[in-house]
Order: C-alpha cells, then structure tokens, then sequence
C-alpha cells in the first residue's frame, strides 16, 4: 500500500516524495535488463549529443511492457488528485480526468501520441543536466523515477537532485536519497506554493550528480504523451 496522504502533503510542502519500495528487487534487475532489448523502444539519446549531460537513455514504444503498463495507469488516479487540488490552488479551471486512459485520449487527440516512458542508463562519469520533460502543451503535472540500481553495491554517486526556482529569490536545492525499487514523485514544472500573502508559483528541474563509479538504471514514467 502506498502512504498517498503522506506522498501528498511531502508533494506540497517540498515538491517530491520517496515511494519506499515501489518495485521488488527482482522488478527492478528485470526492468534494468529491458534496456538490451532494442526493439522494445521507439528511440534511443545519448545525452552527451544533445548537451543533455553524459549517458543514455531509451523511450519505450507502445504497446509498453505490461507490468510498466499497469504501473503508469495503477499511479495516474492518486496524481491525479494531488494535481487537480494544485489546479485549484494556481486559480486554474482545467482538471484532470480519473482515468490515464481518458487522459491519453486527450494527449491523442492534441498530437501527443508517442510514448514517454523511459529506461535511462549511467556509467562512471555520467550525469543528467538539470532539465523538465516537457513534450508539447499538455503537460501532467506530476511525474515519477524508480531507481533500479542499488546504491553502494551497482554504483556511487548519481544521486538524484531537484532544484526549486523561486519568483524573484534564489533557487533551492533538494538531493533525494533513494534505495533501489524507491519511487520518487516529483513536479515537473510549476507548483503551488502557500506564501503569507497567498499562493505562488514556483518552478521545478531535476537531474541526476555525476556517478563516481559503476552502472545505474532508472526507469522514468512521464503521464503525457510527446508531440
Ligand atoms: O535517472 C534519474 O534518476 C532521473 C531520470 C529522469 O530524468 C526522468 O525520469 O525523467
Ligand atoms: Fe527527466
């Protein structure tokens, strides 16, 4: 069971929250595995081409493995909540539907139609610049990375980090110490913060510090889709 009252008021109060073992050991070294099988995946970066940072990393293709499947619809409705009560906090009227079928209908029907699930891979000296993942103009507020790789044991460093731009302060940051099989829940982009003179907005990048040594995988689960 998922502590989704805690995930919420941790999402509110720091912009992201650890799911404690979202995945099982033996989950997580088959995810991690999927990575060599080439024609699960619709495209492949290597970031270091793109300026993105140093590693690589592969967005599936639909239809997605069926436990990834389940895991990004099974996740959408309790985000769902969490992003519909931030709508209302930004003074904003659109809400998002209960279903992640209903909305990827509508990512369909603006021409979001590819998938934006990931499998990311790091090696000593890799790292992933400070960034948002934002495909086109309908964007869920809310996305989700599972490290499948244990600390310590696979890899050190490649902690992953959030920063948090303020309007007109300075950024603060937040390094997110993850186990592997933990979810972290984070904001993609903007989110509502309550000030003493009411709410504002600030914004959100993450990225991952440069790994000292070893392998690391993660799988990234983004609930639109991309243009
Ligand atoms: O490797 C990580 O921990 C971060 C992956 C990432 O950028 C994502 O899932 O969007
Ligand atoms: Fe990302």
């Amino acid at each position: 069971m998922i502590a989704w009252e805690r995930v919420g008021e941790e999402l509110d109060a720091f912009g992201c929250a650890v799911i404690p073992g979202l995945l099982a050991l033996d989950d997580c070294r088959a995810a991690a595995a999927l990575y060599e099988r080439a024609n699960l995946f619709r495209s492949r970066v290597v970031m270091e081409r793109h300026g993105f940072g140093r590693g690589e990393y592969q967005y599936f293709s639909y239809p997605l493995p069926a436990p990834l499947e389940a895991l990004r619809s099974n996740l959408y409705p309790p985000l769902a909540a969490i992003a519909n009560r931030w709508q209302a906090a930004l003074g904003l009227d659109a809400r998002f539907p209960d279903s992640h079928a209903e909305y990827l209908a509508r990512c369909h029907a603006a021409g979001q139609v590819k998938p934006t699930p990931l499998l990311l891979r790091y090696r000593a000296g890799d790292y992933n610049c400070l960034h948002q993942d934002l495909y086109g103009e309908l964007v869920f507020p809310l996305q989700v990375a599972v490290l499948l790789s244990s600390p310590g044991e696979d890899f050190d460093g490649g902690e992953f980090v959030l920063t948090e731009q303020r309007p007109r302060m300075q950024s603060r940051a937040e390094v997110v110490p993850l186990k592997q099989g933990d979810a972290v829940v984070f904001a993609v982009n903007q989110r509502p913060v309550n000030g003493t003179r009411g709410v504002y907005r600030v914004a959100m990048r993450h990225g991952v510090s440069r790994l000292r040594s070893g392998t690391r995988h993660t799988l990234g689960i983004i609930f639109h889709d991309a243009g």
